[in-house]
């Protein structure tokens, strides 16, 4: 059994109503491709940054959706009227539009590389706490947002539960994507033998924040079936559940975990969110 995905990589301006009109434009086309699972990027209908979240945030759930396929919404800067706390929030809608899973990225952006980037979302931005997986037609999907996809953890689990592609809209920028993006993607397919999908915002050169592109899909193996540069563009990939299950076979690490011998993990104590 396959079917196919779509990863919209969309340029994002600070006109919000043009980047849902584009949007919308977008997932009619993926879906007229053919596409059954449609990824938008983190920070769809906003520009990305500290400083606008707030200007952007949106009381969830808000939306409308059409199309015959599952919409992975990217993300939005969510406002939460109860504690006036703002989340980086992904929304999942199947196809007749009900919103079927909501996550709130995990894993706050905060890194400081000296003389090249500085981000701290957690100046303006609260921790989900907890992690997303979703059913489809297709199998479980498993979702996380950006600084997420490095946690081995978090996609180690989504495996577990069984799912068959882990997709991470997601905005790295011109320091860490070169350093890391693929290599990320690559990393997590490979140690949990599934599908990785990431969707980027286009890069914007007149932004403050620019991002990397190059939205990306990984096979089981670890190998990149579909990619792209940094312009606006639509990617496609088949996934092959018989694929999957051959992968697994040859190389059995999957059934040949120890997990009696990595009960540490479970114990070590993180910061908490
Ligand atoms: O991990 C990175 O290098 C970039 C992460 C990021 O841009 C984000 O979480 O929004």
């Amino acid at each position: 059994m396959s079917f196919k995905i779509a990863c919209i990589q969309l340029a994002v301006s600070s006109d919000k109503s043009k980047n849902l009109t584009n949007a919308k434009n977008k997932i009619l086309e993926a879906s007229k491709n053919g596409a059954k699972i449609i990824c938008l990027p983190e920070c769809f209908n906003s520009l990305y940054g500290t400083n606008y979240f707030s200007q952007y945030a949106e009381n969830i759930p808000n939306g409308e959706s059409e199309s015959k396929a599952y919409i992975i919404g990217g993300s939005i800067p969510e406002r939460e009227d109860s504690t006036g706390k703002l989340y980086n929030t992904c929304t999942v809608y199947n196809p007749e539009g009900s919103m079927i899973a909501k996550h709130r990225k995990v894993h706050l952006f905060d890194i400081d590389i000296p003389g090249k980037i500085t981000f701290k979302e957690s100046d303006s931005l609260s921790a989900g706490n907890s992690l997303t997986h979703f059913d489809t037609k297709f199998g479980k999907i498993g979702v996380g947002i950006c600084y997420d996809i490095r946690f081995p953890e978090m996609a180690m689990i989504a495996a577990q539960e069984g799912c068959i592609v882990m997709f991470y809209p997601g905005a790295f920028n011109m320091t860490t994507g070169p350093l890391h993006w693929e290599l990320l993607q690559r990393a997590r397919a490979l140690d949990n033998q599934f599908y990785v999908a990431t969707c980027s915002p286009a890069r914007d050169m007149s932004a403050t924040y620019n991002a990397w592109g190059h939205s990306t899909v990984v096979n089981p193996s670890g190998a990149v079936i579909a990619t792209t540069d940094h312009e606006e563009s639509i990617i496609y990939a088949d996934i092959d559940l018989d694929e999957m299950k051959s992968i697994r076979q040859s190389i059995p690490t999957t059934l040949q975990k120890r997990y009696d011998l990595y009960t540490k993990i479970t114990s070590i104590t993180s910061n908490s969110n």
